[in-house]
C-alpha cells in the first residue's frame, strides 16, 4: 500500500545505496533520526551472485539473486536484524530493495555471497529452492530466444527473460510461496516495506496476490495494529509504452521517472525550459497522481545513464544544480520524496557512454565494502558522497516536515527562472535560476519575526549560522538572491525562527 509508515511529521526517505547494515544502523542513530529523515531504502538483502573478474564485483551483481538468504556484502542476517531494530528505535523506517522478478543470469555454476551453490544453465537454485519448473518457458514466453525482444509487448515484458536474467513465473504457487516467506521473514524483523525491483516485468495481478498474503507489520516495532507493508514499484515508464506506472498504482506507489527527467531539463534550461513552468508540477505534467508517486531527482541507475533518463539527470556531480532540483522537490508538495545517497566512481566516457558505469561500492583489496567514515563537518569519507548529509539537503528535508499538509500559496514568478511560494503560513522559499539578481519584497504569509535561511545555515544557539531574513508584522520580507551565489535559494520556516 501507499503509506510509508513514517513516524511523526517525517516526510523523506534516503536510498543508502550499497551501504553496510552496521553503517546504516549507526547512521540512523547519529544522523537520520536526529535530523528528521523518515526512512531508508537499503540495497537488496538477499544472497546474490559474485561477479568477478569481469567485471570486478559490479554494483549490479546484487540484482542477480542466488537465494533469499540474508547474506550479502552489506552484512549478515544478524546484522540486518540489528539494523532494523536500531533504526525503528529512533523513528527511522527500513524499506528493502526486493529482486523478485528473476534469478541470476550468467551461464554456468557458482556460489553466491552466502555460500549457496547454483546452476543457472540448469535453472537450479537449491538455496531457495527453485528448479526449472519455477521459471517461464516456451509455454509462457512467445519469443524464440526466450528473452524480451519487444519492450512494447506487455506479455514479453512479463513472461520472457529481461536480458539473460532467468524469469520466474510468479503465477505458480511454489514461486509465490517462496517470495511470501522471504517478505514475511523481513516483516518479522520490523521492515516497513519493499522497493520492488523491475516490477514492470512482473504481472500486477501476481504482485497483488503476493502483497495480500503478507503478514501485518509487527506492533512491537511501533507500527499500528493491522499495518500493511509499504510498497514502491520500480516501473521505468518514459511515456508512450503500453505498460504504464498506473498499471501498478493499485498495489502501492510507483517510481515517477518522468519527474527525474523533467527536473533535469528545467534546471538546465534545456530547449528553452523555464523554471516558471513548474507552476503546475505534478499531475499537470502528466505525472502519476500525488498519492501514487515516488519521486527522486536521480536514482542508482539513471545517475549512471542506465535504463532511463535522457542524459540530463541531475546528480551529485553537478552539485549546485543538484541542490536546486532537490530543494524544489522537497519544497513542492508532490509525491513521496526519496534522496539518493551515492558513492564516488571515476567516469570514463567513450563514445558518449561511461564505460565505468558498472563500478561497485568503495572496497578494500578483497572487495569488502568499506565502512562509511564521518568527518567533523558532517561529510563522509571512504568514497561515500552522502548527499543526504549536505546542509542544504538535510535542512530542506526538515522544511518539508514543517510544511507537511499545507498547500502552495502566494506563487510568484518573473515569468522566467525566478519563482517563489509559501507553504501555508509555515514556510517560504525563493529560487533564482536567472543570470541576474532577484531583489524584491515578498508577501510571505509567515508570522512577523527574524528567520534563519536554512540554505546558508540554520538556527543554532539562538542565532542564525547563515543569512538572517526579517519578516515584518505584515508578513512582508525583502529577498535578495544574487546570480553569483553558489546556492541561489532562500528558504525559511517557522521552526527556524529566532
Ligand atoms: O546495467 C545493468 C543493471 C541495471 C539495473 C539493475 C537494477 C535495476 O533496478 C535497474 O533499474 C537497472 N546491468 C548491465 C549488465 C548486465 C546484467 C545482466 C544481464 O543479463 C546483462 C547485462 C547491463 O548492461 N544491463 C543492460 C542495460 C540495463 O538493463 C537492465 C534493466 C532495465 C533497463 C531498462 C529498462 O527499461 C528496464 O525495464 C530494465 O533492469 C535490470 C533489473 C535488474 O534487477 C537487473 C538487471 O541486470 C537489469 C538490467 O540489466
Amino acid at each position: 500500500q501507499h503509506d510509508p509508515h513514517f513516524v511523526g511529521n517525517r516526510t523523506v526517505m534516503v536510498h543508502l545505496f550499497e551501504w553496510r547494515w552496521n553503517d546504516i544502523a549507526e547512521e540512523c542513530e547519529r544522523f537520520l533520526g536526529p535530523y528528521g529523515y523518515g526512512g531508508v531504502q537499503t540495497s537488496p538483502a538477499n544472497e546474490n551472485i559474485v561477479l568477478f573478474p569481469n567485471p570486478q564485483r559490479p554494483w549490479y551483481e546484487r540484482y542477480q539473486p542466488v537465494s533469499y538468504k540474508l547474506e550479502t556484502r552489506s552484512g549478515t542476517e544478524q546484522e540486518f536484524q540489528s539494523m532494523v531494530r536500531r533504526c525503528n528505535n529512533v523513528g527511522v523506517r527500513i524499506y528493502v530493495d526486493a529482486v523478485i522478478n528473476h534469478m541470476t543470469s550468467p551461464a554456468g555454476r557458482g556460489v553466491g555471497t552466502g555460500g549457496s551453490s547454483y546452476d543457472s544453465e540448469a535453472l537450479d537454485y537449491p538455496g531457495v529452492p527453485f528448479t526449472s519448473s519455477d521459471f517461464n518457458g516456451p509455454n509462457e514466453c512467445p519469443t524464440r530466444s526466450g528473452g524480451i525482444e519487444d519492450f512494447f509487448d506487455p506479455v514479453q515484458c512479463r513472461n520472457c527473460k529481461l536480458l539473460e536474467l532467468k524469469d520466474l513465473n510468479q503465477r505458480l504457487e511454489h514461486v509465490r510461496e517462496r517470495i511470501i516467506e522471504f517478505f514475511n521473514r523481513l516483516i518479522g524483523y520490523g521492515v516497513a516495506g519493499f522497493r520492488i525491483d523491475a516490477a514492470k516485468h512482473v504481472w500486477p495481478e501476481d504482485l497483488k496476490v503476493i502483497f495480500d498474503r503478507l503478514n501485518n507489520l509487527p506492533t512491537d516495532h511501533g507500527f499500528p495494529s493491522g499495518a500493511r507493508a509499504f510498497v514502491v514499484q520500480e516501473v521505468i515508464d518514459n511515456g508512450g509504452e503500453p505498460i504504464t506506472g498506473g498499471d501498478y498504482a493499485g498495489t502501492g506507489r510507483v517510481t515517477e521517472f518522468k519527474a527525474s527527467q523533467h527536473i533535469g531539463d528545467v534546471i538546465r534550461q534545456n530547449n528553452g525550459q523555464l523554471l516558471q513552468y513548474v507552476r503546475n508540477w505534478g499531475e499537470g505534467w502528466d505525472f502519476l497522481p500525488d498519492e501514487h508517486a515516488l519521486v527522486f531527482v536521480d536514482n542508482h541507475d539513471n545517475q549512471r545513464g542506465i535504463g532511463t533518463g535522457n542524459g540530463q539527470i541531475l546528480t551529485f556531480r553537478v552539485s549546485s544544480m543538484y541542490k536546486m532540483g532537490t530543494a524544489f522537490f522537497l519544497a513542492w508538495p508532490y509525491g513521496l520524496t526519496r534522496i539518493m545517497s551515492s558513492y564516488y566512481w571515476d567516469q570514463d566516457f567513450q563514445n558518449g557512454k561511461d564505460i565505468n558505469d558498472w563500478i561497485g561500492p568503495p572496497h578494500d583489496s578483497n572487495f569488502n565494502t568499506l565502512p562509511v567514515t564521518v568527518n567533523p563537518d558532517l561529510t563522509c569519507g571512504n568514497g561515500w558522497v552522502c548527499e543526504h548529509r549536505w546542509r542544504q539537503i538535510y535542512n530542506m528535508a526538515r522544511f518539508r516536515n514543517v510544511a507537511k499538509g499545507t498547500p502552495v500559496v502566494g506563487w510568484w514568478t518573473n515569468y522566467s527562472n525566478q519563482i517563489a511560494f509559501s507553504r501555508g503560513n509555515r514556510a517560504f522559499i525563493a529560487f533564482n535560476n536567472d543570470d541576474f539578481v532577484l531583489d524584491r519584497t515578498f508577501s510571505t504569509g509567515l508570522p512577523g519575526g527574524i528567520y534563519c535561511d536554512v540554505i546558508t545555515g540554520y538556527l543554532e544557539g539562538g542565532t542564525c549560522t547563515g543569512k538572517f531574513i526579517t519578516v515584518g508584522n505584515d508578513g512582508n520580507a525583502q529577498i535578495y538572491i544574487s546570480e553569483a551565489e553558489e546556492d541561489r535559494i532562500i528558504a525559511i520556516h517557522v521552526e527556524a525562527k529566532l
